[in-house]
């Protein structure tokens, strides 16, 4: 498949596969600062550039509904993804964000918001190497300008903004294949309100199941089984980076969270994030974690239903509770918070717990690139231990 575009970035190309005489790490060097382009790339002419600064509310709000409208949906496209403004405004401002880097495309006349990118900093470790990268997210073009090109020249104005900052790598995910997957993950889902997952058609009932015993099969105790079982409090950010950070060690890619990143990315946010942690009753340490993001989606064209509640799966330790039992908890957890469903990747060790928890197989792929960086071999999911929103 041509891929007019990415052939010309500095990305791992598909002819490259399997050619380990290939170097791991940065495909090209950093460039000196005065050699990046200083103005931005052109838009086609009706077009412009805006900055949108996350904290002005009423810019909030168009960002919220250019992609409430128009960002990404399911292979059916029964669902879309309805991320809350507090959500953007949470994940578009962790320590040392860049505002230069939420980028819009506006229509020069009627100002209307027609299209979004964004990226933010974050530490991330490949193997033994601490990469500062951007993550890259919410690439978004109105539905009615789709095809018009104006993808690449956003990558390529957040690409130069990035490296305006003397940061020469990204990571993304997208759930279509571009040269070239890092690693491909499934993702899972737990029904928790089974009945309105089958009348909004998330899920189909099964091959010699009814509705009483579908409700019955996905039914959770009131409340969690696990002593010292907590929600996660600022006093706790201290024990929980050093957990997190010792947990994050056995995978190829990783963040290389600090308490300050910790502190932004898991202490509890209503309507955000939620992170729980097991204190030992005893010794009063802290031995597990896990926690979840929320991100709704809208369901397209049902009568009866507007929203689907979902919780995503984040970051999860287990050094004491079995990791099986933890995220039975997190499960119990989000059916008293009233979501729908609890969905998660592959990665990490989930493996381990996704079908005896009754997770089922979602129906599509999450794949995962780096920007100018180049890895020897395709990694299994189970080798990643990064989560992006
Ligand atoms: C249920 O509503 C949906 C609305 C839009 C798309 C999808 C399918 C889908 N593409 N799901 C995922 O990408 C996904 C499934 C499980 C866990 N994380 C995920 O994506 C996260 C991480 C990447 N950015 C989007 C959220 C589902």
């Amino acid at each position: 498949k041509r891929h007019k575009f990415w052939e010309t970035q500095p990305v791992g190309q598909f002819k490259d596969l399997g050619d380990t005489s290939l170097p791991e790490g940065s495909i090209e060097p950093p460039t000196s600062l005065s050699k990046v382009k200083q103005e931005p790339y052109n838009l086609p002419n009706l077009y412009e550039w805006i900055t949108c600064d996350m904290e002005l509310a009423e810019m909030c709000t168009e960002v919220y509904n250019l992609l409430t409208n128009n960002y990404v949906e399911d292979d059916e496209n029964m669902f879309r993804f309805n991320y809350s403004k507090e959500f953007l405004h949470w994940a578009l401002r962790p320590p040392g964000y860049y505002r230069s880097w939420h980028i819009g495309v506006r229509v020069k006349n009627s100002k209307k918001l027609v299209a979004f990118i964004t990226g933010v900093p974050a530490k991330i470790r490949v193997r033994d190497t601490v990469v500062t990268m951007a993550e890259i997210n919410f690439l978004c073009v109105h539905k009615k300008l789709r095809s018009k090109r104006l993808a690449p020249v956003m990558i390529k104005e957040v690409t130069r903004r990035v490296h305006l900052e003397n940061i020469w790598h990204a990571a993304y995910t997208a759930g279509v294949v571009l040269p070239t997957p890092i690693s491909t993950c499934q993702y899972w889902h737990r029904s928790l309100n089974p009945k309105k997952l089958m009348d909004v058609g998330f899920s189909r009932i099964g091959a010699r199941m009814t509705m009483s015993r579908t409700i019955k099969l996905y039914k959770l105790p009131d409340s969690m089984v696990t002593p010292g079982f907590r929600k996660m409090e600022p006093h706790d950010v201290p024990a929980v980076t050093r957990l997190l950070r010792n947990y994050l060690k056995q995978f190829v890619v990783a963040p290389d969270f600090d308490e300050n990143d910790v502190e932004h990315w898991l202490l509890p946010k209503e309507n955000v994030v939620d992170s729980y942690l097991v204190e030992s009753p005893e010794t009063h340490e802290i031995t597990d974690f896990c926690s979840f993001y929320t991100l709704p989606s809208s369901i397209l064209g049902n009568q009866n239903y507007s929203t689907l509640k979902a919780a995503y799966s984040y970051y999860n330790v287990s050094t004491k509770t079995p990791l099986l039992q933890l995220m039975n908890d997190a499960l119990i957890v989000a059916k008293l918070k009233d979501f729908d469903v609890f969905n998660a990747l592959d990665v990490m060790q989930n493996e381990t717990f996704l079908k005896e928890l009754k997770f089922g197989p979602g129906d599509g792929k999450l794949h995962y690139y780096l920007y100018n960086y180049r890895l020897k071999h395709v990694l299994r999911a189970s080798e990643l231990g990064l989560v992006l929103l």
